[in-house]
Parts: structure tokens; sequence; C-alpha cells
């Protein structure tokens, strides 16, 4: 069992143990923030920063954007997206303007001269960026762009802010320039007056009206007649139009894809990740507090987290968020290498950058929205109450599987990368050195295991042995979907037939790789940690969780070509099932690990001194329903029972 002081918010608490929760505090009630249960401005988007990290593992470089606790952030990193004004817009600026065009309009969103949106996406297209309508027709005699929506389906649709905040918006547009299409294009566009707010002349904009969730943000539309912007207004990091009209491009036919890259790393860190830790912690919390049923009939009633099932609904998504983090962590390294060196137009590591950061993004908000779902239903009926906090983080997570690209459209750029790879492998079989493929992909190029060696439960525990397992399952279906694919072609079918035909093919590889790189990094970040220290300990339990999590919910894919035997995957659930008993001594400890004060769960179960029961009937009381007269009682209530009355 850990003990360990904690760097905790509020209160602080020192040489607390991890078992605070067990026996509640006195505590004060806690107001619910007005009608938001998301963090306000000062909710730190945490690295885990207790002891359980001090040692060993490197902190991670604070990439754009991002900062660790070790600085208040400037705005709240997590949930309060009004306060995220600009930030999409910045990292496109960044990414896509030159040195003059960053000096002039950086300052101007840094100290809220203006307010910028980013607006790609259309009515009719988010994904296909090919399809996007939206024009920008150079017009030499002026040296201007006339930008226009051509169409209905043309209507800029959702960007944020700009419904009614926004004041300026990169648009994304295709280029027209020396009669020719050139592609889309990032087209700084003034949209609102900076007198009175008004929209601009050829400028329609509004609000999309009411989603899922984000009540606070105004996602919005746009439509443009024929607005002209000078020259100077088209970002030309990569590509640029004379005054004549010619076209000089200095980057790929992807390098306006940049900002979409930049913003799904940074998502990753900022935004998705710790909406799962907060998920974790107070689902965790509330466990340790909740009592019902008895383990035993002459036992008081015992926590719900006592209860295995419980530990196997919350720990699977404790592990994860860990694999996450440090993944993260090395992802965000070689995003830092990879970015500098495409802003100077070195583009060789961009197809790599481009395949990791799809492919996080896609597990990482597909798997933390399904984790904080079975956060949510692992607090029953208090889970569902808006003062657990737990369904607005829900809500909030199932859009990261939307915006930033689609999940599935993004594994499927996972899975082309992947088809390129192995058949790199193939060109010429066997002498295929693994310096010579991306890093991420070398085990296609590494002799291949058959058979599994584990001979008993505790061989699961050994990092290399599921490292290994996971690596050969992700190149069984990466060759599996490359042999269909060709399999169709060579019957005739056209490539992009075949392609379509085969894409189920091709998820379910790319997720199988994913899931490796997320392994394959948790086992990495334990490797630098002092061997065998406690902290290693804990945190091999949760890599090795992880791990057989995943082998388990897959096993089909194991027991397919018989790598794995129903021998060996009962001994991996037995494995599993040990670990769920071994983690049940950390869990406080690691979720309190995340460091997020009370202010920022905002929720009811999860406070830190556990008054569950006192918080939950405090805080109703102030709810608006309760605070207000009812005024259904006049006009229907009353006259109902009057009725009834009159009639017996
Ligand atoms: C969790 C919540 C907590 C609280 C939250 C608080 C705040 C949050 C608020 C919300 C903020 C959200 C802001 C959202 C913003 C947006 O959504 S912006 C819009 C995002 N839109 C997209 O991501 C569009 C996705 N579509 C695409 O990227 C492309 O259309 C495509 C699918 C990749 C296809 O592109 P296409 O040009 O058709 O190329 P292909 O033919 O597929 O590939 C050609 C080659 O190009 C390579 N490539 C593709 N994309 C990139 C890239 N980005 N970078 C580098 N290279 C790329 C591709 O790999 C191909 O290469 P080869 O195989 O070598 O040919
Ligand atoms: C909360 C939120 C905030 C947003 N903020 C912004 C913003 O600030 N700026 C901005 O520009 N945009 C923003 N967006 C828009 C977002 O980027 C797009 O909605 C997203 O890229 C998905 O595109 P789409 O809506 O066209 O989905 P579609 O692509 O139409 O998806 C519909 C279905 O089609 C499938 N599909 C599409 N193409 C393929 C394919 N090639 N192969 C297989 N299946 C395919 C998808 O998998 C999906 O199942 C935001 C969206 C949301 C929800």
């Amino acid at each position: 069992m850990l003990t360990g002081a904690h760097s905790w918010g509020s209160p602080t608490r020192e040489g607390s143990t991890w078992d605070h929760l067990e026996t509640p505090q006195p505590h004060e009630p806690f107001p619910p923030t007005k009608g938001r249960l998301v963090g306000k401005p000062g909710c730190q988007v945490p690295f885990i920063s207790c002891t359980l990290l001090r040692q060993g593992v490197p902190g991670p470089p604070s990439p754009i954007g991002y900062s660790t606790t070790a600085s208040l952030p400037n705005r709240a990193l997590s949930g309060d997206v009004a306060l995220n004004i600009h930030r999409v817009f910045l990292k496109a600026l960044r990414s896509l303007g030159s040195e003059e065009q960053i000096a002039k309009w950086d300052p101007l969103c840094k100290n809220i001269q203006i307010i910028a949106t980013y607006a790609q996406t259309e009515l009719g297209h988010g994904t296909y960026l090919q399809g996007l309508e939206t024009e920008a027709t150079y017009d030499a005699a002026t040296q201007e762009f006339v930008i226009h929506s051509p169409t209905l389906t043309a209507t800029k649709w959702w960007p944020g802010d700009l419904g009614r905040s926004a004041t300026h918006a990169l648009v994304q547009a295709q280029l027209v320039c020396s009669g020719a299409r050139r592609g889309m294009h990032a087209f700084i566009v003034p949209i609102r007056s900076l007198r009175d707010h008004t929209p601009l002349p050829g400028i329609i904009v509004g609000d999309i009206g009411p989603k899922m969730d984000f009540d606070q943000m105004d996602n919005g539309f746009l439509r443009l007649n024929h607005v002209r912007v000078p020259r100077e207004n088209m970002l030309s990091r990569f590509a640029q139009v004379l005054p004549d009209g010619t076209y000089i491009k200095l980057g790929t036919a992807q390098s306006n894809y940049l900002p979409m890259v930049v913003v799904r790393v940074e998502l990753l860190l900022g935004e998705v990740l710790p909406t799962l830790q907060k998920a974790c912690v107070i689902a965790t919390r509330y466990s340790v507090i909740r009592r019902q049923s008895q383990l035993r009939p002459s036992d008081p009633e015992a926590k719900v987290l006592d209860y295995q099932t419980q530990q196997q609904k919350l720990f699977p998504q404790l592990a994860i968020s860990y694999a996450f983090h440090f993944l993260a962590v090395s992802l965000l390294e070689f995003f830092q290498h990879a970015y500098t060196a495409i802003l100077n137009r070195d583009f060789s590591l961009l197809p790599e950058l481009h395949a990791l950061s799809t492919g996080m993004k896609a597990m990482m908000s597909e798997f933390c929205t399904q984790g904080a779902e079975m956060c949510r239903r692992a607090c029953g009926g208090h889970g569902y109450s808006k003062l657990s906090g737990l369904p607005s983080l829900v809500t909030k997570l199932s859009a990261s599987c939307t915006y930033e690209g689609e999940n599935t459209v993004l594994y499927l750029q996972v899975a082309r990368f992947l088809v390129k790879s192995y058949l790199q492998t193939q060109m010429s079989p066997g002498s295929t050195p693994q310096r010579s493929l991306p890093p991420s992909v070398a085990y296609l190029a590494t002799p291949d295991l058959a058979r599994c060696p584990a001979q008993r439960a505790a061989d699961f525990l050994c990092p290399e042995l599921y490292t290994t397992a996971w690596a050969h399952v992700a190149a069984r279906l990466i060759k599996d979907s490359v042999h269909h694919l060709q399999t169709l072609t060579q019957s005739g079918a056209d490539q992009h037939e075949a392609w379509n035909q085969t894409t189920v093919i091709h998820l379910q590889a790319a997720k199988a790789h994913c899931y490796y790189v997320t392994v394959k990094g948790f086992t990495e970040a334990l490797e630098k940690l002092e061997n065998e220290s406690a902290i290693q300990q804990v945190l091999k339990r949760l890599c090795d969780l992880h791990a057989i999590h995943g082998i388990l919910t897959n096993s089909g894919d194991f027991l397919h070509d018989a790598f794995l035997s129903g021998a060996q995957v009962d001994m991996a659930r037995t494995a599993y099932l040990d670990l769920l008993r071994l983690i049940r001594k950390d869990a406080i400890l690691l979720t309190d690990a995340f460091d997020f004060t009370d202010e920022c769960l905002n929720s009811a179960l999860g406070c830190y001194d556990g008054n569950v029961y006192e918080r939950l009937f405090q805080w109703a009381q102030k709810s608006p329903t309760n605070t207000q007269e009812n005024p259904a009682y006049e006009e229907y209530i009353r006259p109902l029972l009057q009725s009834w009355r009159s009639k017996l």
C-alpha cells in the first residue's frame, strides 16, 4: 500500500494516505458553478504530478499551448471553451502563416483585439476536404482574393465562436489563380465590424442552433458573397501568389492540412485525456464511499469498489488513462521534432506524424468516451445526475470522436499508412531493414513468433511477452488486410472499389496497431522508471492490466491463428483478475495522482472529502426548480386536484 503527500489543490493535505476517503471528513458545502459542470478558469489540466511520478519519468516538454501543473494556465484548458477562443485559429496561423503574417495577427489575437475562428467545415463537407466548395479567386487587377460561397452547401458550418463572437475567420477555400484550381488554402477574412460587431458587407453569419453539449460555445455558420481580402491575407508559409497571380508552391499537396495535425496532438493532451482522468477520479472516489449490499451476509454493507465487477468496470479505464498519458508524452516529443522540421519545409517525418496523430486522436477519443460512459454507469443513479459531473464529461467527449476528424476516417488514414509500410517490407522480403521503416511500424520487419511461449498465468505479467503478442496480432491483421485488397485488385476490381470493399478489415488492423502503440508506449515509459521501485511496481500493474484487458477483449484475434491457445487465454484471465485485486489497494492514490481540484471536478460524487450525500442534498436545494415558485401549480395542478376533489 502506498502513501504519499499530495500536492492537492484544495484542500491541501500533507501526509494523507491512500485511504483518505475511507473515513469521510467534515466539509463545507461546495456550491455548484452557475449552470456549468466543467472546470472554471484555473482548472488545471494536470500531468500526473504526485509522488507517483516525481521519480524517474521525465517531465514532458511543454507543447504548444499546453501547460502542466507547474505553471498555472492562463485559461482553462479543460472544459470552459469560452476561454478557448482563437486556439484552433492560432494553431493554424502558426502552422501556415509566414513570419510576417504571424507577427501581424498573433498579437491581435492574444490581446483580444480580434476574435478569430477556424472556418474549414461546410454544410456539405467536413471530412472530404477536396470537396470544399468555398472559392478564393485571385484578382490580379486589384491584388485581392474574392472569397465566395457558390452554393448553399458551401456555407461554412460548425466553426467555434463563429455564431456570435468572432470578428475574423481563417477560411479554408479552394484557391483559383492563373486560371487553375490549386486546392485548399487558408485566408484570413474579417467578418464582423470591430466598431459595432455587425456583419460586414457580403457576410451572412449566425449560430447553427442547439447541440448535444457545448451549449456555451457558439458554433456558427458563414456565407460569403464575393468578399474581397488583400493578397497578403492568404497564409503563405507553404504557398504564395505573386502580385501578377503566379502561384508558387513551397510545400506538399497536404501542407495546408498541418493545422489539423497540430490540433489533434494538442487536443489529445489538453482536452480529451484529462476528461477521462476526471471521470476516473469521480467514479473511483464514489466507489469507496458508496456502500451497497454485503459481501457476506454477516458483514456490513460493502464498498462497491470491493466488488470484482466494479473493479472490472473502472480499473481498465484507469489503466488506459495512464497508458494514454505516457503515450501522449512520447507522441509530443516526436511531434515537437517533426513539427519543427515541417515548418522548415522538411516533410520527411510528416507521413508518420500524420499516421500517429490520426490514430491516437481516433483511439483516445473513442476509448475516453467509452471509458467515461463506463465510469458514469458505475455510479448507478447518482452517475446519471448532472451533479455528479459525469454526464457532461461523456457528452463532451463524444464530440471529440467527430471534430478534428471523424474517427473512422482517421483510422482509415492509419490503415493507408500501414498498407504502404507493409508493402515496403514485401518489395524485397527479408531485406527491409527495420531502420528503413518508420519506428512506429518497425515490428513489421521483425521476425514473428508463431506461438506465444506463456506456460503459466505469471508469464502474462511480462511486458515483452504481451508487447510481442500485440505486435503479432497487428502484423497479422495488416497482412490480412493487404491480402484481401490484393485479391480483389488481382481479380479485376479497380483499386478504389477494392479499397472500399476491404475498409472494415483495414479498420480492424488500424485499431490493433493503435492498441499495440499504446502498450509499447507504456512499457517504454516503465523502463525509464527506477526499477523495482514502489512506483514502478504500481504503474507496471496498470500496464499489465491495460495489455491483458485488450487481449481478453479481442481474444479472437489472438486465437485466430493459434498464437494463443484457449488455455493461455485462461492464464491471461487469471493474471488479469489478480491484477484487479492488487490495483484495488492503490486505486485512490492512482486517481488522486491526477491532481484535480474539487472545483475542476465540479462533482458532488468526486470531492476530496467524500461527503457525497451531504453535497448531493445541498446542491439539489440550489437547483432552480427548488428556488422558484412552482409555475405548474396554479395553472395545472390546483385545477386538476380541485376537479378530482369535486368528483369525490
Ligand atoms: C473532450 C472534451 C473536453 C472539453 C473540450 C473543450 C474544448 C473543445 C472544443 C472543441 C474544439 C474543436 C475544434 C474543431 C475543429 C475542427 O473540427 S476543424 C475541421 C477538422 N476537419 C478534419 O479533420 C477533416 C478530416 N479530413 C481530412 O483530413 C482529409 O479530407 C482526409 C480524410 C485526410 C482526406 O484527405 P485527401 O486530401 O482526400 O487525402 P487522401 O487522398 O486521403 O490522402 C492523400 C495523401 O495525403 C496524406 N494526408 C492526408 N491528410 C494529411 C495530413 N493532415 N497531414 C499529412 N498528410 C496527410 C495521406 O496520408 C495521403 O498520403 P499518401 O498515402 O502518401 O498519398
Ligand atoms: C463540437 C464540434 C466542434 C467543431 N468545431 C469545428 C471548427 O471549429 N471548425 C471546423 O472547421 N469544423 C468544426 N467541426 C466540424 C468537424 O470537423 C466535422 O464535423 C468533422 O470533420 C466530421 O466531418 P463531417 O461532419 O462531414 O462528417 P462526415 O464525414 O459526413 O461523417 C458522416 C459519416 O460518413 C463516414 N465517412 C465519411 N467519409 C468517409 C470515407 N472516406 N470512408 C468511410 N467513411 C466515411 C464517417 O465515418 C461518418 O460515419 C466541429 C464539429 C463538432 C461536432
